[in-house]
């Protein structure tokens, strides 16, 4: 495979056939292209870990697709010494060409089989990478299996950079992916308090991997990205690729929440009676009717609940918003 200066992001928008299985060996590596966008790095020396990291899943969130373009680059340079198996994903180059967040459907809602109920360009993007996903895992052999999966929000936050933290059954969670959490920059997690059908929340669950969304800012378009708001993320993901760290920080400085109600569109006419400007984590007072449709009335139950991710642009029966409540680290509990 020939990548001209390195830059998988410019070869990825550049060739829309670019599916073919070539190798590239660099100075601690070999890499491996196994579709469009998703590339396999495989270090000479014993892995430590299994690492997925994935970006640009909703092509117009840009910021964390330019850092891992950059870590990329930085190890294929021989800048970086590779000491964990990588699989580095760029979710949905044609979404990414066009500058949108989907093109039919929305790719983040198709993982763990749920493709089969949709149509759209995006469903065989979904199986190809759980493909990706499957093969890279099976093949793991030491340390840890883990999936960071890098977005950018639609709106503005009060909490700027977070996790969303896939529902674990009631398993254990792990103390060092909270103190990661501290240490990449993160100022909230939010809990999962169900299944979903998210790319993060599939490697978790079909491979066990420690996975979470990480949300890393407003979404801006290629090229008007401020990299430096990054600059914790990308020293820990340097330490997890040169040395096989994980970086640790104290996770009680990163507030806690839990997801008390994921709103789901149920009508044509259903809305969220908030402005278009205000940011997620926005907190109400209960009794408030945060959102209507001629079939339901959702009003906040405790004062202090806040919104995430409102949206309801998209179709009937998606989620419209997540509404989260603030959890105290006292009475939570980790291995
Ligand atoms: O800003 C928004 O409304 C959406 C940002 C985004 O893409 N978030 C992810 C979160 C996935 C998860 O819940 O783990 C998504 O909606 O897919
Ligand atoms: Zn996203």
């Amino acid at each position: 495979m020939t990548l001209p200066n390195h830059d998988f992001l410019d070869y990825t928008l550049s060739k829309p056939i670019n599916d073919a299985i070539e190798q590239v060996v660099f100075a601690t590596g070999s890499a491996q292209l196994l579709g469009q966008g998703i590339i396999q790095l495989e270090p000479i020396a014993e892995a430590r870990h299994s690492v997925v990291l994935s970006a640009g899943i909703h092509g117009n969130e840009t910021a964390p697709i330019e850092l891992l373009n950059e870590l990329l680059k930085q190890i294929l340079d021989g800048e970086l010494t590779l000491s964990i198996r990588l699989l580095i994903i760029l979710g949905h180059p044609e979404a990414m060409r066009t500058g949108e967040r989907f093109c039919d459907v929305n790719l983040n809602r198709l993982f763990c089989g749920a493709w089969r109920k949709y149509s759209g360009q995006e469903v065989a993007r979904a199986q190809q990478l759980e493909h990706s996903v499957a093969q890279f895992f099976e093949a793991h052999q030491t340390g840890c299996k883990l999936h960071y999966d890098l977005h950018t929000a639609i709106r503005g936050s009060e909490y700027e950079k977070f996790a969303v933290h896939p529902f674990t059954h009631g398993q254990p969670y792990q103390q060092q992916q909270f103190d990661f959490y501290a240490a990449i920059g993160l100022e909230a997690v939010l809990l999962s308090h169900q299944p979903t059908t998210t790319f993060s929340y599939h490697s978790y669950i079909n491979h066990g991997a420690q996975a979470a969304t990480i949300e890393l800012g407003q979404v801006h378009p290629f090229g008007q990205n401020d990299l430096l708001s990054l600059e914790k993320l990308s020293k820990a993901l340097k330490l997890l690729i040169e040395q096989g760290e994980l970086s640790c920080a104290d996770a009680k400085t990163v507030k806690l929440f839990s997801v008390v109600e994921v709103l789901i569109k149920d009508a044509d006419d259903y809305r969220l009676k908030i402005a278009d400007d205000v940011k997620n984590f926005t907190a109400f007072d209960a009794g408030f009717e945060l959102a209507t449709s001629n079939v339901s009335h959702y009003h906040i139950k405790q004062s202090g609940d806040a919104i995430v991710f409102p949206n309801v642009n998209l179709p009937v029966g998606q989620r419209a918003g997540l509404v989260v409540r603030q959890d105290s680290w006292e009475t939570f509990q980790t291995v």
